[in-house]
């Protein structure tokens, strides 16, 4: 089933209008906010998988309540986009989407991006700000990578949804709050809750409907519509004509395991129409890699990977197959792609398993539009 419902809410970007926005597939970019917000997106929606399809019969059930909801699931499962599909379908689909990655941002600046700032606050306080929480007023506050947020900042948060109100860094006054909470995280918060590293009331304020997004290799119903999506997102994008997948590539496509689940999908089958060179996707211009991830419940939440050999082993041999003109670049821009994945996304530990300062991967990463500048 592909969904039209409109996955988000245009009103930051458009005038009074009562009527919902209709389904468009233009990229639209929020105005500068002094608070951080992604792009916004528009895309039509797979849901073809049984198991997605019951996903998507719970989510309009919830979406109308004002509960906070927590979403869970590996990397690329989908769980901004359907934060994003909760919120066009709540009473609030009116108001600001504001999506916030907790891991992003060092201790000190998270606590001003979340509740705001006074002039003077602290050093380089040049002027007051609001921060996240009175900005979504009205709409939803997305908390992505939640399991990341430390523990000082955990009390914080739990006070302001408790009270319902936030009072700014450098200020006695509260401010009431009126957000709904989406929180999502990749790895298994029980068990962070277990190891003392997440508050276990936070965790119950949080998850009052708790989500689980499965990952893609358990929707194999998902894989190919999902793919012949990103074809037709892809062939338009690049002004191409059809170009249909071979049997063989279906095949190929059917027994990989995902590790990236559909943000991996969407890369495959973007780089295989850029490198295509017949009418159709063949088997071999899918470059997959043969990684595999440390399952979450398992991998200890906070300690860096092993280097992934076998992965980087895989990526020379593919490169080397057909070794492109640019080939320093593509080893350096396809191993920390891997890298990166095989670090669930965490900058952090991937900067550690490479040896490079974070700040180094998180710029490569944008530049090679592996991640948003704005989150
Ligand atoms: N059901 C779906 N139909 C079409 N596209 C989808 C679907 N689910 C996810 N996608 C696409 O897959 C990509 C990854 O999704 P998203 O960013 O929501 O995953 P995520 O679980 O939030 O990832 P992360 O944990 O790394 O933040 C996005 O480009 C999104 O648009």
């Amino acid at each position: 089933m592909i969904s039209r419902e409109p996955a988000v809410n245009f009103d930051r970007v458009r005038s009074d209008s009562d009527t919902r926005p209709a389904q468009t597939d233009t990229l639209i970019t929020l105005p500068d906010s002094p608070v951080r917000a992604t792009s916004i997106r528009a895309t039509a929606q797979v849901f073809e998988d049984p198991k997605s399809v019951a996903l998507l019969s719970r989510l309009r059930q919830i979406a109308p309540s004002e509960a906070n909801v927590l979403l869970t699931g590996e990397t690329g499962t989908g769980k901004e986009l359907i934060a994003r599909h909760v919120h066009a379908l709540s009473r609030r689909w009116h108001g600001p989407f504001i999506a916030v990655n907790c891991g992003a941002f060092a201790e000190s600046l998270v606590e001003s991006e979340l509740f705001g700032h006074e002039k003077g606050a602290f050093t380089g306080a040049f002027s007051a700000r609001p921060g996240w929480f009175e900005a979504a007023a009205g709409g939803t506050l997305f908390l992505d990578e939640i399991g990341d947020l430390p523990l000082k900042l955990q009390v914080k948060l739990l006070r302001v949804l408790q009270e319902r109100e936030v009072v700014r860094l450098g200020s006695r006054k509260p401010v009431p709050i009126d957000v709904r909470i989406i929180a999502a995280t990749h790895v298994r918060l029980e068990e962070a809750v277990a190891a003392g590293k997440f508050r276990e009331d936070l965790f119950y304020r949080l998850g009052v409907v708790v989500l689980g997004l499965p990952a893609l290799r358990d929707r194999p119903g998902d894989i190919l519509p999902l793919a012949q999506h990103f074809l037709a997102v892809y062939r338009q994008r690049l002004g191409q004509g059809n170009v249909p997948l071979h049997p063989d590539a279906e095949r190929k496509l059917l027994r990989h395991p995902w590790p990236g689940n559909i943000r991996e999908l969407e890369n495959a089958i973007h780089h295989a129409l850029l490198v295509s060179e017949s009418h159709q996707i063949r088997a071999e211009d899918l470059q997959l890699s043969s990684l595999s991830l440390p399952d979450a419940a398992t991998g200890p939440a906070d300690s860096a990977p092993q280097p992934a050999e076998d992965t980087l082993r895989q990526v020379l041999l593919t490169l080397f197959e057909r070794p492109p003109a640019d080939l320093f670049d593509r080893i350096e821009d396809t191993v920390l792609r891997t890298a990166y994945e095989h670090c669930r996304r965490n900058q952090v530990h991937t900067a550690r398993l490479l040896g490079i300062s974070r700040n180094a991967i998180r710029s490569r990463l944008i530049r090679i539009g592996v991640i948003d500048a704005r989150r």
